[in-house]
């Protein structure tokens, strides 16, 4: 049986949920489960605090888990990413009252509030800045207000948290971060269910991000639609009743369909209907 830890609580506990309820996998009814068999996909899920997770997986016990990127790198645990999932997009970045600092290298002597110590030490450190760093467990943006730090360094995605202290971001971002599947490093890359949760995966990903697109056209006007639509491997094309007519079948970017139909109009294609893809394995 896999075993796989699932965040808990915060941002990263719903998007995770929904994404393995979508792979087809059970998930808990209710959010005071911390443990749950699924018999028929052969999986057993361990919901953990998110910060917590890439300790369970370097450790072994776990299989695998979904975490952030910043807290897999901020935990130090020897784990890796293996695939990254989309979601709990975020920037990590320091902050301050405005004129406050330019760049890292402002802070040297300074104090640095955070509750990612472990980035912010090895940052300040790559850059061979010499300042202190405070831990906060969360809500850092009030720290400098409240005269524990003259700097923070936070997740950022919308900026609102930081506007509504009335602090600006300076320096270069220190990372990205987003969900990401973890496991022990160097465990085995080809072990057969691992492989099968992650095309699980894979296929949410791909039914979330393409559309399926059929349309009819002239066979005269096929290689231009083609060049359109050129799906994954290669569209499919069929017969028409009529002939010269030809039906088209590709998947294209969701983003992008609403384009393409146009253009496929322009060139005299026409029936052009998109549907959406409710699961996949590419
Ligand atoms: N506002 C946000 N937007 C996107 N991602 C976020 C946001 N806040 C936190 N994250 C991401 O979520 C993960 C942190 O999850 P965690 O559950 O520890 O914190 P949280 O969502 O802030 O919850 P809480 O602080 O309430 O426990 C990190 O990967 C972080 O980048
Ligand atoms: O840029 P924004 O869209 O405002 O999002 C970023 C904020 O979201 C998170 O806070 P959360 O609400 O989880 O509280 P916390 O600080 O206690 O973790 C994060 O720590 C930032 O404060
Ligand atoms: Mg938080």
């Amino acid at each position: 049986m896999l075993r796989i830890a699932v965040p808990n609580k915060g941002s990263l506990s719903g998007p995770a949920g929904e994404m393995l309820h979508e792979a087809g996998y059970q998930q808990r009814r209710e959010s005071k489960e911390l443990r749950i068999v699924d018999p028929t996909n052969e999986v057993e899920f361990f919901y953990l605090r998110p910060r917590d997770i890439a300790i369970y997986v370097s450790s072994g016990k776990l299989d695998i888990g979904i975490t952030g990127r910043d807290l897999l790198i901020d935990s130090g645990a020897d784990a890796e990413e293996i695939l990254p999932l989309g979601f709990a997009r975020s920037t990590f970045r320091f902050a301050g009252k405005p004129g406050t600092a330019n760049g890292v290298t402002d802070l040297k002597g300074r104090t640095v509030a955070t509750s990612y110590e472990g980035i912010v030490a090895a940052h300040l450190a790559e850059q061979g800045v010499d300042a202190s760093v405070v831990h906060l467990d969360g809500a850092v943006e009030t720290a400098i207000e409240l005269g524990v730090a003259e700097v923070i360094a936070d997740v950022v995605e919308t900026g609102t948290s930081l506007r509504n202290a009335g602090l600006e971001v300076f320096g270069e971002p220190i990372m990205k971060s987003e969900a990401v599947v973890i496991r022990r490093s160097g465990a085995d890359a080809e072990e057969p269910k691992v492989q099968q949760f992650l095309r699980r995966l894979q296929g949410v990903l791909v039914a979330r991000t393409y559309v399926m697109m059929d349309y009819d056209c002239r066979v005269e006007q096929l290689e231009k639609a083609v060049a359109l639509t050129p799906g994954l491997e290669s569209p499919t094309v069929s017969p028409l009743h009529n002939e010269g007519w030809v039906a088209v079948r590709a998947m294209v970017p969701a983003k992008e369909a609403q384009r393409i139909m146009d253009d496929l109009y322009e060139i005299g294609a026409r029936a052009i209907l998109t549907t959406a893809i409710h699961a996949c394995r590419l």
